[in-house]
């Protein structure tokens, strides 16, 4: 092999690890969301709250060193964001059908 695919082929397991990490720590924050899923579900408050989501894009914008862009940042995060809110959705409506069919067996 030339050095360059040599390079290349160092660099790309590289990214394969980081890659581990990245799903290792989106679930880790989707977990958080889940967990926050249920206090809402606890206290009757909406799953989509855009205040806190507005904040969140804002402080990854904010600690963001590069070299992605603040706006390539926040578009990722816009859909990690809609995942965790997808999850929750997920669970509540599980949690719902559940209720029902409790309530119907009774
Ligand atoms: O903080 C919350 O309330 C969450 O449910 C987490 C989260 C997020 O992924 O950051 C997801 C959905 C909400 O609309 C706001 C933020």
């Amino acid at each position: 092999m030339t050095d360059p695919d040599w390079r290349m082929r160092e660099l790309r397991e590289r990214i394969d690890a980081l890659d581990e990490q990245i799903v290792v720590l989106l679930n880790e924050r989707a977990g958080c969301a889940l967990r926050i899923g249920e206090i809402k579900r606890e206290t009757g408050m909406p799953i989509y709250q855009p205040g806190r989501e507005r904040d969140v894009l804002e402080h990854v914008r904010r600690v963001n060193g590069g070299p992605l862009d603040g706006g390539a940042v926040m578009r990722l995060f816009e859909r990690i964001i809609d995942e965790a809110r997808r999850l929750e959705r997920e669970v509540q409506k599980a949690h719902d059908a559940g209720r029902t069919e409790a309530e119907t067996d009774t």
